[in-house]
């Protein structure tokens, strides 16, 4: 009989230990920095028992962020680039991986595995792209196997196509994390995560999984950062001073929220091929309401997100007693959190924080704990969602 491939050898036993240390990974769409989650698991699905020991968010300097800006979330793109920034971002993350490691104090034999999200470039599902005869799809970047070999750690990576190849959108997969991270018999909770995309897990009293809903709901910082960027030459509206400082534009205000989207039925996911500045000129046209000035549009923006946000949570949750569970860059945006506490006075806002998990890690985390259940754990089945493992593994050698 021949005998076993090392490296699967070494998945079975890896597999098989009580504990685990793996790596989560994340890249958003904001594109500010790759998050660096170092996380202790114990077993798995419902039972999974969980520690983050160490995180860090390496920040993207203006040189990377350009690069991917070129193909990022682009109808046109040029192939080169995509090809080399796939090989690139690989490498790339297992640098940062291996600086993080070293700053810790820990040796990459130690962590049994790394689960990365990679980079989207493209998200394309079909109430977007609307082509007859072509599927939801989507695109990560930044490849597993130049980051298993390049940090000798098992890599599990590309987390969404299973989702797709399953009937689902590719995303949001926060859900599988939040259901068995955030649930609370007898408290109906959201889990809501302001990214450059705002999306929520709402997570029923009575712990009934096919009730459980994720979705994405809209822009979260994208369009506000884009603004940022174009007019101010700034990454982000740093603590709201630039929304503070201006009015909102009802009219366009109004205009913005006149879209196809945000009547899909649910669940639905977007990005910033969707939502951009194009999305706000088109906006701006329609309301006459182009020469507004830059303050005024970014603080219209900031209540785009929030009024989205809200509105469907006032929507499809008018639930009395429901607690709302913040993470993601936005949870720092006072203008945004200040919106939604009012405009939904009968909901508790609240940080993850509150629930032991940092907001900021939230995504990061989430993917240590796919990587963890694609090792050791069982398809669980969510809502309408795919019950599936996901990702796929590179090995070092
Ligand atoms: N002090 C702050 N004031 C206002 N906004 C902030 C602040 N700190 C962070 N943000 C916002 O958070 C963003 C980063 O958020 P986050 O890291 O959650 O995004 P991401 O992970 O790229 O998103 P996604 O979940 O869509 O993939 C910044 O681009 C900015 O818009
Ligand atoms: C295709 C893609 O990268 N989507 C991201 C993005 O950022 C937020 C929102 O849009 C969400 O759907 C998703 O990420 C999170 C981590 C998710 O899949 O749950």
């Amino acid at each position: 009989m021949p005998a076993l491939n090392k490296n699967l050898q070494k998945l079975f036993t890896t597999a098989q230990k009580e504990t685990k240390l793996g790596i989560g990974l994340m890249s958003g769409t904001s594109l500010d920095g790759l998050d660096i989650a170092l996380c202790k698991f114990k077993g798995n699905g419902t039972d999974t028992g969980f520690e983050l020991l160490q995180f860090i968010t390496i920040p993207y300097d203006n040189r990377f962020k350009k690069e991917v800006q070129q193909v990022f979330a682009q109808r046109q793109a040029d192939l080169e680039k995509v090809a080399l920034l796939n090989a690139y971002i690989g490498s790339f993350h297992a640098e940062l991986i291996l600086q993080a490691l070293d700053k810790w104090n820990i040796k990459p034999a130690e962590v049994d595995f790394i689960a990365s999200h990679g980079q989207t470039i493209y998200h394309a599902p079909k109430h977007q792209h609307k082509q007859p005869d072509y599927d939801n799809a989507t695109l990560q970047i930044g490849d597993g196997d130049h980051i298993a070999v390049k940090t000798g750690i098992l890599t599990i990576s590309d987390f969404r196509q299973k989702h797709i190849a399953a009937g689902g959108e590719g995303a949001p997969l926060a859900l599988y994390g939040d259901v068995l991270l955030g649930s609370k018999a007898g408290e109906e909770r959201i889990l809501l995560n302001i990214g450059g995309i705002a999306n929520l897990t709402y997570l029923p009293a009575d712990g009934d999984t096919s009730k459980v809903l994720c979705t994405d709901i809209g822009p979260g910082n994208t369009l506000i950062d884009a603004a940022c960027r174009q007019y101010f030459n700034k990454p982000y509206d740093e603590d709201s001073a630039i929304a503070n400082a201006g009015k909102v534009d009802e009219t366009l205000l109004e205009d913005l929220l006149h879209h196809p989207f945000f009547n899909e039925t649910l669940p639905k996911t977007t990005g910033p091929e969707l939502f951009n500045l194009e999305y706000v000129a088109n906006a701006q046209q329609t309301s006459r309401s182009f020469n507004i000035n830059k303050t005024d549009l970014v603080a219209t923006l900031s209540a785009f997100t929030g009024r989205t946000i809200s509105n469907f949570i006032k929507t499809h949750f008018n639930i009395p007693g429901l607690k709302i569970f913040v993470s993601g860059g936005g949870a720092r945006n006072p203008y945004v959190m200040n919106y939604l506490t009012t405009a939904l006075p009968n909901a508790e806002i609240a940080n993850t924080r509150d629930l032991g998990i940092d907001p900021d890690a939230k995504e990061a985390i989430l993917f240590a704990l796919l990587g963890n259940e694609a090792l050791c754990g069982k398809p669980i089945a969510i809502g309408n969602n795919p019950a599936v493992l996901m990702g796929k593994f590179s090995f070092a050698s």
